[in-house]
């Protein structure tokens, strides 16, 4: 695929995958800022990306929802590009060896 996406964002590493998609680093070319892409194969039998993009429009300006800003087909592939957030909770939990302090427990469930 051209590493350019939507003519705008630029491929960069993988950074995670789910049960549909996979998702990677981006970079928008114009204005350096970081996002996330997810890629599925255009040749599945059962799209789902196109709907998770819908989604992501009627939630948009929700507390914790990623931006959508892009989605369309490139190469063999639908294309969603939105906001990158953080590590997730399991990443940041391996970060810690497993292992999370009574505070660090206690703040967690209170959040
Ligand atoms: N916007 C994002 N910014 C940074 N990392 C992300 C983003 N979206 C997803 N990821 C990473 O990619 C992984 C896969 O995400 P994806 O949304 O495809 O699947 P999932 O939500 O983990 O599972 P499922 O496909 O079953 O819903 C996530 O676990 C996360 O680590």
């Amino acid at each position: 695929m051209d590493n350019v996406i939507g003519g705008k964002f630029k491929l960069g590493r993988k950074i995670g995958s789910g049960s549909f998609g996979e998702l990677y680093l981006g970079v928008n070319v114009q204005t350096k800022e970081e996002v996330a892409v997810k890629l599925e194969s255009a040749k599945t039998k059962h799209p789902q990306l196109h709907y998770e993009s819908k989604l992501y429009m009627l939630l948009q300006g929700g507390t914790g929802i990623p931006h959508l800003k892009w989605f369309g087909i490139e190469a063999d592939y639908n294309v969603m590009v939105i906001d990158l957030l953080g590590p997730s909770l399991e990443d940041l939990f391996n970060y810690c060896n497993r292992k999370l302090s009574l505070k660090t427990l206690l703040m967690l469930a209170i959040s």
